[in-house]
């Protein structure tokens, strides 16, 4: 049969695009958006229409679309997660690194030095490797930590598994390559599993999150929230933002999509801290939605993968701007002159567009 061993760009693609298990959650995410209305409002003043900068941390961005860490860019551009860095510079957005960057943390910080830019992290089983990473991100420039906590152990990936996916030689792991190798046995499955064997702290928990406190005077953001207890447990450990996120649909399937939780999580942290979003996100309307349900900024994973791959750092930031200019439309029409005025009444759940209630008598 022709596969993956073959076409290396079919291995690839599988890796970005696929979900976990029957990829039910994946399959349902737009649904998921498309079925939450928006409100549009009449005579809005399109004139006076303010633009979509706002804040992250406190940090100025000019738009709420920032960049998710997604692993290994250089499978499909030779200048890998620099050009990203770039690209999200050019729009004057946030980049969040991926542990698992081909280009070191401290490459993409000087390919686009003035750049907001955080680093997401997996811990390590070694509180050395650990506490060096974070003093590397620090004296790099990385504003804040994404701790990602949704992946205690990788969702199963079957596309990934059939492929027997590991890295083309000579594409190194660039921020953790001092600490790791991308040698696989490849005797069994997705190559994947094996660098999170060797690399991460499987038994991470809560109570580790106090000591990553200890370890760095960065603030830290809890990746992969799902519900409202753990968004309360966040607040409770420390963290200073939450992240909604089910990891694209690539770890428990048959969740709901990131979407339908985020309200609970809003509730969970009670005004607290920030709470930021992603999963899905296609069009500026489904940033106008997570944004008028309580997120202050929302994560794009793959549309940025698909960007790069057509057009490096220019097709990245070709996504940002079509993004960008979606949802500087779709504002206008609910008449939000600025980010600050998207608010839940924008938005309209679809159980009060059912039939049901469009016949009631009220
Ligand atoms: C190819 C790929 C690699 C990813 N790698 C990471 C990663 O290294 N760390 C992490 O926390 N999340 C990772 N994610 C999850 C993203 O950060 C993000 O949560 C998700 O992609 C958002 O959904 P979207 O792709 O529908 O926009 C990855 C996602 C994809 C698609
Ligand atoms: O692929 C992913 O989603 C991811 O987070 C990951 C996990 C291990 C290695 C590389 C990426």
């Amino acid at each position: 049969m022709w596969g993956a061993k073959d076409n290396p760009k079919k291995m690839f693609h599988d890796y970005y695009q696929s979900g976990a298990e029957g990829e039910h959650t994946l399959n349902t995410t737009r649904d998921a958006f498309n079925s939450i209305k928006l409100k549009a409002r009449a005579l809005g003043d399109a004139d006076a229409f303010k633009g979509t900068e706002t804040t992250f941390l406190g940090h100025k961005i000019a738009s709420p679309i920032c960049l998710a860490p997604t692993a290994f860019h250089m499978l499909v551009n030779p200048e890998g997660e620099c050009a990203t860095a770039r690209a999200a510079a050019g729009t004057k957005t946030l980049q969040c690194l991926s542990t698992w960057s081909n280009c070191s943390l401290e490459e993409v910080a000087e390919a686009a030095p003035d750049n907001l830019r955080i680093l997401q992290c997996y811990f390590s089983r070694s509180d050395e490797v650990n506490k060096d990473i974070f003093e590397r991100a620090e004296k790099a420039g990385y504003k804040a930590l994404a701790v990602t906590v949704d992946t205690q152990i990788l969702g199963n990936r079957e596309a990934d598994a059939e492929n027997k996916f590991s890295l083309p030689k000579g594409i190194k792991m660039g921020t953790i390559a001092k600490y790791t190798s991308t040698h696989v046995t490849g005797v069994e499955g997705s190559g994947l599993d094996e660098y999170v064997r060797k690399y991460k702290h499987n038994g991470f928990t809560w109570k580790d999150i106090l000591k990553i406190r200890q370890f760095t005077s960065l603030p830290i953001i809890l990746k992969g929230i799902q519900c409202k207890e753990d968004a309360a447990k966040a607040v409770e450990y420390g963290a200073d933002a939450i992240w909604v996120s089910n990891h694209g649909a690539r770890q428990l399937d048959t969740t709901p999509a990131s979407i339908e939780v985020l309200e609970e999580c809003v509730q969970g942290v009670d005004g607290k801290i920030e709470v930021y979003f992603d999963g899905g996100v296609r069009r500026g309307t489904d940033v106008l939605k997570a944004l008028a349900l309580g997120a202050s900024a929302v994560f794009i994973g793959r549309p940025q993968l698909w960007g790069l791959a057509i057009d490096g750092q220019k097709g990245v930031e070709d996504v940002l701007k079509i993004l960008n200019s979606e949802l500087q439309r779709s504002m206008i029409l609910t008449d939000c002159q600025e980010v600050k005025d998207i608010t839940k009444e924008r938005v309209i759940h679809s159980a009060y567009c059912s039939p049901k209630y469009l016949t009631a008598k009220i």
